[in-house]
């Protein structure tokens, strides 16, 4: 059986409602894109509201399963939709969006529904997935706000006043593509630390609901190597919301000559186009790592100031 067969069959036979087996086991499958790793939990045809204590413990590598993201399925409220996609940071924070993640979640339920399209619903709209080959898939995602409103910054970029420069980080983009980013152009992307950077940039005051803050170098007319600092706080092997970012800041800062960017996060390669309305298709791989059960009673361990079993 090829690896292909054996996800379509676990996809496909696992049980609606196998989020809540009868024993307190909680299903879920891990996956990746590019390295930026997601665990999912079918809450569908039952409910899954996990805590913030129960968010940081699954998202934990050391004490429970790990990933980037908790992503969650719920019943969709528009019918042409397969599913409401809730995404959740390592901290418990709800972000608006996550662009790989969604990849991910748009080739999970287009194996289950062995279909080539897929209509997702989020917190920031609805986005349209697309197989682009195996184990490759396509959103197409709405236009970039722009508007320090919309980032949102506490002011004007302008009138930052240094607030968002950071050593070699300097003069930010600041655009909004569902989630709040700040894209800096740097000459060797791979010579900085960009934790140490970024993280004071992240939690400037002039940044109200902090940023994921994209490092960017731009090797060649349709090339970037980009490194991103996302939020609360961890620097991920590839941000798809970044490399949008990214594209978008590059194209209209004139850095780049095509609309067909290939952006190079430590984790691989993603491929953005800019159409001419400014909306993007965003293209890469995704895996499935594995799937698996949890007790969501391990998380009462982490109490809201942290993990209290193993201090
Ligand atoms: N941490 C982010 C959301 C994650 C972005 C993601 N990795 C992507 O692929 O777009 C946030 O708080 O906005």
């Amino acid at each position: 059986m090829s690896r292909k067969e054996v996800e379509r069959e676990w996809v496909t036979a696992k049980p609606q409602g196998a989020a809540h087996a009868e024993d307190g086991l909680i299903a879920f499958t891990k996956c990746h894109g590019l390295g930026n790793d997601f665990v999912v939990v079918d809450g569908r045809a039952e409910p899954f509201e996990p805590s913030d204590a129960c968010i940081r413990w699954i998202c934990n590598r050391h004490l429970g399963i790990g990933g980037d993201q908790l992503l969650v399925f719920e019943t969709p409220r528009k019918p042409e939709t397969a599913a409401r996609l809730r995404i959740y940071n390592i901290d418990g924070m709800e972000a608006e969006t996550c662009l790989n993640a969604t990849r991910c979640a748009a080739w999970l339920l287009m194996e289950e529904a062995n279909s080539d399209s897929v209509m997702i619903e989020t917190i920031g709209g609805l986005i349209r997935g697309q197989r682009a080959g195996d184990h490759r898939v396509s959103l197409t995602v709405g236009s970039a706000k722009w508007d320090w409103q919309s980032i949102p910054l506490a002011g004007p970029l302008d009138a930052a006043n240094g607030l968002l420069d950071s050593g070699p980080l300097a003069n930010p983009i600041a655009v909004n593509m569902g989630n709040p980013h700040l894209v800096y152009f740097v000459p060797d992307r791979d010579a900085l630390d960009v934790p140490a950077l970024a993280e004071p940039v992240q939690k400037s005051s002039y940044l109200p609901q902090q940023a994921n803050i994209g490092v960017a170098e731009v090797v060649s007319v349709d090339r970037i190597k980009l490194v991103v600092y996302e939020r609360p706080g961890i620097l991920t092997k590839a941000c798809g919301s970044g490399a949008c970012a990214a594209a978008l800041a590059a194209w209209k800062k004139n850095r780049i000559l095509s609309r067909d960017v290939t952006v190079e996060m430590p984790g691989g390669l993603l491929e953005v186009s800019i159409l001419e309305d400014e909306a993007l298709v965003l293209t890469g791989s995704v895996s499935v790592a594995f799937h698996g059960f949890f007790q969501s009673s391990e998380a009462r361990h982490f109490g809201p100031g942290g993990n209290t079993r193993f201090p």
